[in-house]
């Protein structure tokens, strides 16, 4: 794995969320929308160094056809009421369901973590579609810290990219409304070399 480079627009050793208010909505069609707010956290690669060196990160096996592939990047998962591998995801989590209390309606339950090695680590097109957000809305909120990939947006019935954001540093995105349903979301593979970076989603109770 490449050592982080420390990013140059985040110099300090304090991890700190910043107020949510900023965030910033992009409306995709079809009941979808994205919420951006970049450098929510500060400290955010003192956070990444936390969190590469504490969380029992594993390797995940897939059946493909006849064969078992490897998953391409680490993951860790944590689920409702298990305590968090750093105190500022709990609040995260925390601040976050407060924000969206009344649009949500419920609270964010629980964490998964991916952590991508390296440019060769990615994510294949997907909407995170298992439990009650395949038919109903829900928001899934994703805090990244470390070196930034593209999380990149379109249409689950075809047609073009609609959104590639960067993502890493302590930058906050926010899925919702029909986002898992209606749209596919990916984070694929960079031939530039790029460090590593660690994704928290928090996600509501029965929604993978
Ligand atoms: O790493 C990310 O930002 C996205 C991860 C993701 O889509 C997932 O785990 O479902
Ligand atoms: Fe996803």
């Amino acid at each position: 794995m490449h050592a982080l480079q420390g990013s140059l627009f985040d110099q300090t050793d304090e991890i700190r969320l910043g107020p949510l208010s900023p965030v910033r909505r992009t409306v995709l069609g079809a009941g979808a929308w994205v919420d951006r707010l970049p450098g929510w956290l500060a400290g955010a690669d003192a956070l990444f160094e936390r969190l590469a060196a504490d969380v029992p990160w594993r390797a995940e096996r897939r059946q493909m056809y006849d064969r078992q592939v490897e998953v391409p990047r680490l993951l860790a998962s944590y689920g409702a009421g298990e305590p968090l591998p750093h105190p500022v995801l709990t609040e995260a989590r925390e601040a976050l369901g407060r924000h969206y209390a009344a649009e949500l309606g419920e609270p964010f339950v629980t964490a998964g973590l991916c952590l991508y090695r390296d440019g060769r680590d990615s994510v294949a097109w997907h909407g995170d579609r298992t439990g009650r957000s395949a038919t109903e809305d829900t928001m899934v909120a994703i805090l990244s810290v470390g070196d930034p990939r593209d999380l990149v947006l379109r249409p689950r019935d075809g047609g073009p990219t609609l959104l590639r954001l960067p993502l890493g540093h302590g930058d906050l995105v926010v899925m919702g409304g029909s986002c898992q349903r209606t749209m596919e979301h990916a984070v694929p593979k960079s031939v530039r070399a790029v460090g590593p970076r660690i994704s928290i989603q928090f996600r509501t109770r029965g929604v993978m």
